[in-house]
Order: C-alpha cells, then structure tokens, then sequence
C-alpha cells in the first residue's frame, strides 16, 4: 500500500500531522479494501490491512473502532449479519430495555441523549449505537462471518479468512461478544414434544402464544422477563426454576441496584455490600425460597464475578408468581409428546416451549491461536482486568461479565496500547 507508506514518512518528520495523515490513510485503506472486496465477491482473495482488525459490529467493536479513530488510527471491523448490533437488532424481544441505567452502558466518547429516559428502550439503544457508528465514520464490512483468524509468523500478520476473502493484518481484536450463539440444551424426549420449541434469541413477543401453556425453561433475566411478556400477552406461563438464583429489585431507595451496588463497592468489600444487597432484596421482595426460588450459598454479586451468573433484577415477574399467574416448576426429567415430566414426579401439558436457556461465545470455533481463549466456555483465561490482552498483537473486547462497561473499559485500553506500538513504528520509519 504505497498510500500508506507514505503516510507513514510523514508521521516521522511532523508528529502534528499524524492525525490528518491517518486519517486519511485510514479512508485510502478502506476504499482499497472495499473495491478489492468487489473482486473478492467473485474469488477469495488477499486483502492487506495496515491497522487492527475488529471481529463483530456490536458495541464491543464499535467502541473499540471508535477509541482508535480518536487517536488516528485505522481499522476494519467485519461483521457476520447485515447490521451493527446484531445481538440487540435480530435476537432480542421486543419490549426489552437497558436493565442498568444508561450511564453504565455507555460507550466511550460519546454519551447518551439527555432527552433519554434512565433506562432506554432496545430501540432507543440501537439508534443510540447508529448514531455513534454514524459519528465516528464507523462502516464495517457486513455479510462476513470469520471462519479462522491465526498468526502468520513468516509473515508477522495476522490471517483472517471470512467467508468471501482473506485479510491480513497486524492487529487482531476479537469483538463476538460472550453472547454470539444461542445455548440449546438437550433435553430427553425433545423431539417427542409436538408443539413449538423456540430459543429466546427467536422470541420477538407473547402475541403468538396468548390463551396458550408456555413452558420458559430457564430463570435468569430472559427467562423472568419473557414469562412475564407472555403474562402481559394472556397466555399461561410456568417457568423452569432448576438451581438456585439471586432475584434482586431492579432499585432500592430510589436507586439503581448496580448503581448503589458500585458505590458500595467504594468503601466495602465485596461481600459486606451482598449482605447489604441481600437484607435490602428480603426486606422488599420477601423469602423468594418460598416462591420456589432458592438463593445461591454465595452472594449476588460474588457469584457474578466468580462465574459470570448475572442476578435477576426484577422487573415485575417476583409479582406474578406469588400471585400465582407464573407458576415456578422445578428441573425437567423429560418432555412427552404434549408436556413435561419434573424431577419431582409431576408432569404438565404445554402448547409450546421457549429456551431461555443463555448463549456461549464462539471463539474456539474460528481462533486458531489457542493459548489465550479456554476451549471450553470460549472466554479469556485470564479475568477481568486482564484478558483485554494476548500475545502477537492479539486484543480481546468485551469478555469482562461486566457488561458494556466493561467493554469501554476494555476499548480505551486496547486503543491505548495500540496507540503506543502505532506512534513507535511510524517513527521507526
Ligand atoms: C437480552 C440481553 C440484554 C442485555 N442487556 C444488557 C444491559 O442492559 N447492560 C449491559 O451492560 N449488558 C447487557 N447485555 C450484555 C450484552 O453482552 C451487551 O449488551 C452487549 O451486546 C455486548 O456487546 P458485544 O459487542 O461484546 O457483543 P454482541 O453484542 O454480541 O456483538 C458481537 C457481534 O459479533 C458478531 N460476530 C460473532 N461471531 C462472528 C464471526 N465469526 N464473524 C463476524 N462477526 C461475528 C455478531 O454478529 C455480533 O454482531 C445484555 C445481553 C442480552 C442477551
Ligand atoms: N434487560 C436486560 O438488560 C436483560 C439482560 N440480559 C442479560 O443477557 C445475558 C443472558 O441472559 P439469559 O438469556 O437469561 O441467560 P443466562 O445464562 O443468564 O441464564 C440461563 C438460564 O437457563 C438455565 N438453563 C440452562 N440450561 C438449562 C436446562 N437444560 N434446563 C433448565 N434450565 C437451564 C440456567 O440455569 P442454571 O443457572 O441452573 O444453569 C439459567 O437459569 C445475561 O448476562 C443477562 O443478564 C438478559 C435479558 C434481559
Ligand atoms: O446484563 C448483563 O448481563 C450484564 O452483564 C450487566 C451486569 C454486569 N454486572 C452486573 C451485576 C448485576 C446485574 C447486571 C450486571
């Protein structure tokens, strides 16, 4: 890329002209690599990138790309679907929000709307992200899934085959999120059942089920909140409670759970705010074990960090099963032509099946690179704070269990260390 060596040049002699210089680098190398994605519609081929590589167009990624722009520097995010944001735009229902108040899912640069209400719609989320997209010129590469990336050491590159072309780079960010594919579990007498049996990533709203038995297997926030849309919609939920879960308000005292929770976090040690947490949820919601709903032997927000298990924060389901609308049932043992058998001994017929039963990262299926990513739950094996960062230039973004926080939190700092390498090799020049 002559461009782009040229650039480089310049970056040595005036440091004033580093951003200007990259930039429009930045738009030289993706106009090549979108005409050249022209020809690689017709034959895989080659395309060189001189900047990082981001994998996926969700927040992740987008607030990475953004973080890089600021300081000059160009990437290239590709992204499987049609869309930025694809977990919130194709796979998740219709009347969901943010459950943490806005000034915790920000992404870095640039803040919400005033005008937005503490907890914003999906939609007033996704316009959020395409204005931010819009903002820092982000245009990624759509319709690419990534079938393997790995390090090149002949070359010192990156090689990152999609489904139409091969890119090389010298910086790989991995931004699938730990939400890429739906869990379906497998459960006896599965294909006995004759109703329906969808995944909450297909469930849009309880309109099609109303005057039906739904069986909601699985009670983390999915699960509580999709068997309360189905309430809401006249159909006759009951939900698989199989092992013990924390249900907190959504607010104490006029506060956000997260919020207090995180200044809590200031001045106590972890366990001291569960017990805060704990009394607080007893004191307002009552003994949840005699809803069925048994609390784990460690606290809400210990069990989150040692095993990624995010509380239910409740956004009125509590409600309707001690009213007895949502019936709590324990674990599965199988599913008959017409219902399902429980571990207890007692069976029920349902007209349709929904699996709110989470979703697992897809990294082992495509990194090559395998010292930095565990095959076994396609997370960093390092925690929080420090699996942003892999060797060879490889970064990870949003693999925190803390939510978009935590992926700003990883952006800026990948952003940062690239920035450092960036600055070092144009001088080399
Ligand atoms: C229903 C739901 C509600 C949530 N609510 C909140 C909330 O209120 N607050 C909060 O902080 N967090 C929340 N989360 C957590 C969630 O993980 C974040 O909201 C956020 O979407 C994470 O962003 P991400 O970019 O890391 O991952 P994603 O949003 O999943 O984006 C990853 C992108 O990578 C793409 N991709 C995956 N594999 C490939 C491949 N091989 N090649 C190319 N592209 C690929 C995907 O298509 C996707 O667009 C929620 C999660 C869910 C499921
Ligand atoms: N409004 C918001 O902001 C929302 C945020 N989210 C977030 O999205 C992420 C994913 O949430 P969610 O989709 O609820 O997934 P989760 O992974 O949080 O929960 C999955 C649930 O399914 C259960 N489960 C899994 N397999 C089976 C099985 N074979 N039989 C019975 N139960 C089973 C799990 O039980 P067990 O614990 O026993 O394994 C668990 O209760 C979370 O981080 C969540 O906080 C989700 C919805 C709304
Ligand atoms: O919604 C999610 O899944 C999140 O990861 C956000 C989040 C991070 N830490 C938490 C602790 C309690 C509740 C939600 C979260």
């Amino acid at each position: 890329m002559d461009c782009w060596r040229e650039t480089e040049g310049k970056l040595v002699h005036d440091p004033l002209y580093i951003k200007a210089a990259a930039a429009a680098a930045a738009a030289a190398a993706v106009a090549s690599v979108l005409s050249e994605k022209m020809t690689a519609m017709t034959k895989k081929h080659c395309i060189s990138f001189p900047g990082p590589i981001i994998v996926g167009a969700g927040p992740s990624g987008l607030a990475v790309a953004a973080c890089l722009k600021e300081k000059g520097i160009p990437s290239l995010i590709i992204e499987r679907f049609n869309c930025i944001a694809s977990l919130w735009q194709l796979k998740t229902y219709d009347r969901l929000h943010l459950h943490l108040p806005k000034q915790f899912c920000e992404l870095p640069l640039m803040p919400f709307p005033s005008s937005f209400p503490t907890y914003p719609t999906k939609q007033q989320f996704l316009q959020y992200l395409q204005d931010y997209a819009d903002h820092f010129c982000i245009t990624p590469v759509f319709n690419e899934a990534v079938e393997t990336a790995e390090f090149d050491t002949g070359l010192g590159l990156w090689r990152v085959r999609t489904t139409s072309a091969e890119y090389r780079c010298p910086w790989l960010i991995v931004a699938t999120g730990e939400n890429a594919d739906a869990v379906m579990p497998h459960i006896n007498g599965m294909g006995q059942f004759k109703g329906q049996i969808l995944h909450t990533s297909a469930y849009k709203s309880g309109d099609a089920f109303s005057g039906k038995k739904v069986l909601v297997v699985g009670c983390g926030n999915s699960g509580m909140e999709v068997s309360l849309d189905l309430y809401n919609y006249n159909a006759r939920p009951s939900v698989v409670v199989r092992d013990a879960v924390h249900v907190l308000p959504r607010e104490i005292l006029g506060s956000s759970t997260f919020g207090l929770s995180m200044w809590l976090l200031k001045w106590l040690p972890m366990r001291m705010v569960d017990q805060l947490l704990l009394l607080a949820s007893r004191f307002m919601l009552g003994d949840t074990s005699r809803l069925g709903l048994e609390r784990p032997q460690l606290g809400p927000l210990e069990l989150k960090a040692k095993s990624g298990k995010t509380p239910v924060l409740d956004v009125g389901t509590l409600a309707r099963i001690r009213s007895g609308d949502i019936k709590v049932c324990p674990g599965i043992k199988r599913l008959t032509r017409h219902g399902a058998d429980f571990m207890d001994g007692s069976s029920e017929e349902f007209d349709a099946i929904i699996l709110a039963t989470g979703y697992k990262s897809n990294v082992p299926s495509w990194l090559k690179e395998k010292d930095f990513f565990s095959d076994k739950d396609g997370l960093p094996r390092k925690p929080f704070p420090n699996g942003w960062k892999g060797e060879k230039g490889l970064y990870t973004v949003g693999f925190t269990k803390k939510g978009i926080l935590g992926a700003s939190m990883d952006a800026r700092r990948i952003a940062d260390d690239i920035d450092k390498c960036w600055k070092s090799q144009g001088q080399e020049q």
